[in-house]
Parts: C-alpha cells; sequence; structure tokens
C-alpha cells in the first residue's frame, strides 16, 4: 500500500466500554485530514493503537502498510504528537531533541533544522519548563519532524492555542500535506477543523459516522429560505405548486426548501402577495456536526427539532436510516 494509515475492523474494548467499534477508514496523503468526534467518542484511543500505545481487541491498525510494531524506524516512518508536555521541563528544547534523535539513529544537525523549521530556533538552549503553551506545542511538532516522516498525527493540537498558534499550526500542516505526506489531527470541535482539514473522519461512540471532504459537507447539506408574509396560507400553496416544501416555524414564518429565494420573491410578486421578509439560510457545519454525533450518542434517534433548519433534519435522519 502507499503511504497512508489504513483501519481494518480495528476495536478496543475496556471491560464493558467499547472506546473504539469496528473502524476502517483509510487516511490519504497529500491532505490534512480531521478526526472530529465529541470527548470519549475514542480519537485518543484510536492514534494510541496507530502507535502501538495500545493494543487493539481486534482489527488492525497499518502505517504504510504495516503495524507500529513491525516499523523497524519508527520516528523515519511515523511522527506524532499527543501531549505538548512530554518534554522534561528541566531541559533544554535543543537537549529534548537531541535525546529522541539520538534513539532513532538521527544526528544534531536534523535537530538544530526542525527547531529553526518550528520557529524555536532562538530559544534551543532555553529550558522547557518555561516555555508557553504554543512553545511546548511547536517543540511536539519538531519532535515529530525530526525522522522527516511520511505520516504525522497529532491530537488536539490546538487546543488552548491562541490565534497565533493555532495560525501557525494551521500553516504548518498545509505545508506537510502540501509535501505529501499523510496528517491526521482530532479535535472535538467543527470549528477548528473547518479552516484546517480538507477531509474529516468523524467517530461518536468509536464507530465512523462519516468519511468525506469539507466540501462535500457544505454540499450536502440543504439550505432552506426564512420567509415572512401576512398570508402565509396563499404563500404555501404557491410555493408548493412550485415543488417546494413549506412548513410553520412556530413564530409565523415559513420555511421553504426546494426553492431559492429568487423564486420565492418572484412567484409572490406574480400572486399580488406581499413578502416582509427572505432569509436564506444555510446550515453550519457545526450544526451539522452536533446533530450527526448527537444522534450517535443517543445511537438510536429520536430526531429533535434541529437548532437549524427542517432540511438538516431531513438529511440527518434519512442518514441514519441508511
Ligand atoms: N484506559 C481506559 N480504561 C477504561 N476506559 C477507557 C480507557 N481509555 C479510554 N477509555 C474510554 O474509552 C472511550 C473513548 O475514550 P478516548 O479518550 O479515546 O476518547 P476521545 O475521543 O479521545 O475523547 P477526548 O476528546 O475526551 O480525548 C471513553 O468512553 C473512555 O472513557
Amino acid at each position: 500500500m502507499g503511504r497512508m494509515i489504513e483501519l481494518r475492523e480495528l476495536t478496543k474494548r475496556y471491560g464493558p466500554t467499547t472506546a473504539v467499534d469496528r473502524l476502517s477508514c483509510e487516511v490519504r496523503p497529500g491532505v490534512v485530514t480531521g478526526f472530529l468526534g465529541p470527548n470519549g467518542a475514542g480519537k485518543s484511543t484510536t492514534m494510541r493503537m496507530m502507535l502501538g500505545l495500545h493494543r487493539p481487541t481486534s482489527g488492525e491498525a497499518l502505517i504504510n502498510g504495516r503495524r507500529y510494531d513491525r516499523i523497524r524506524r519508527p520516528l523515519h516512518e511515523v511522527g506524532a504528537v499527543l501531549d505538548a508536555d512530554a518534554a522534561h521541563p528541566g531541559r533544554s528544547a535543543f537537549t529534548h531533541l537531541a535525546c529522541l534523535a539520538r534513539s532513532n539513529g538521527i544526528g544534531r544537525a536534523r535537530v538544530a533544522a526542525v527547531l529553526d523549521e518550528v520557529g524555536l530556533a532562538g530559544v534551543a538552549h532555553k529550558r522547557v519548563g518555561g516555555f508557553s503553551l504554543g512553545m511546548r506545542q511547536r517543540l511536539g511538532i519538531a519532535g515529530a519532524l525530526l525522522g522527516d516522516p511520511a505520516v504525522v498525527l497529532l491530537d488536539e493540537p490546538v487546543n488552548g492555542l491562541d490565534a497565533a498558534g493555532i495560525r501557525w499550526i494551521r500553516s504548518t500542516l498545509r505545508s506537510l500535506a502540501a509535501q505529501g505526506r499523510t496528517v491526521l489531527l482530532s479535535s472535538h470541535l467543527m470549528s477548528e477543523m473547518a479552516v484546517t482539514v480538507d477531509r474529516v473522519l468523524i467517530i461518536g461512540k468509536g464507530r465512523l459516522l462519516e468519511d468525506t471532504s469539507i466540501h462535500e459537507m457544505r454540499d450536502r447539506f440543504e439550505r432552506d429560505v426564512l420567509v415572512r408574509t401576512p398570508r402565509p396560507a396563499e404563500l404555501t400553496g404557491v410555493l408548493t405548486r412550485l415543488g417546494a416544501t413549506v412548513t410553520p416555524n412556530g413564530d409565523g414564518d415559513l420555511i421553504a426548501v426546494g426553492v431559492d429565494a429568487p423564486a420565492i420573491g418572484d412567484a409572490a410578486a406574480h400572486a399580488g402577495i406581499p413578502i416582509h421578509a427572505l432569509t436564506p439560510r444555510s446550515a453550519t457545519l457545526e450544526d451539522v456536526y452536533l446533530q450527526m454525533t448527537s444522534s450517535a450518542a443517543e445511537y438510536r434517534a429520536t430526531v429533535t427539532a434541529a437548532p437549524t433548519s427542517a432540511a438538516l433534519v431531513g438529511a440527518a435522519s434519512a442518514k441514519e436510516n441508511n
């Protein structure tokens, strides 16, 4: 297989808890993939199995076609940042990386190069204990890049970072992907992911809910239009004849799906029905994600009124029936 991550029916149970449940998917090179799910969904457990830190109950996780424990020089194939505080606070950044490098047969020149790459060259000999969270994250990434690996894994890399730190991580991951690497990062926040990743793997309760691109996710969830009119019954008749699905929203307004705002305006004008407001709306990715994962949390869903549109609820419940 190519240089990528492959999960095959990966499963991890802790006593009665199934943390990861027959997860099968591929993470491709050349793009940034987000591994997304609410707290407790199984992201960390999955990443730890990819890195050979936990043994799967069944199934397997392959990196470039091999299980981690079969990889002879792991740092050269997969770099990981699981915990920003992995470095000893009393050591300097350089010493920390030099120890890591030595155990993998990597020279000191490479240590200096990665420190430069992450912007820590100026503080290479300062104690890690005095580093900010952003600096510790950079150091973690420097460690992950030491062996120039084709696969890079990061667990919640932007957690707690300020805006500049998040921007830096984002552009760093993009350039790593552009170099042809496989980049997987976990998060529980869709808002973070939407601007950073190309593809998303969404999990809930250890199960794969979605494996798609951000673009596809945006496109799939239909838009709707909020319409305010003093003659809702008549307008509903007109729009229904145009093929729209119209539902009252409870505040006296109508929600129309399957027809866009200009068509609604034209049809209303043609019928002589006044329009007081016409608002196209789209479900945000955050809404879509919350809807998806909340139904996973309940396993089988009674789909309750979504915070956004009727179209969104329809799409999400259709998916559950698959
Ligand atoms: N060592 C363990 N022993 C027992 N249960 C565990 C253990 N590790 C994880 N779990 C359980 O497995 C499930 C998945 O946990 P995991 O930490 O992988 O989720 P996560 O998606 O990474 O969540 P978070 O975003 O909170 O880190 C949870 O229900 C958790 O309680």
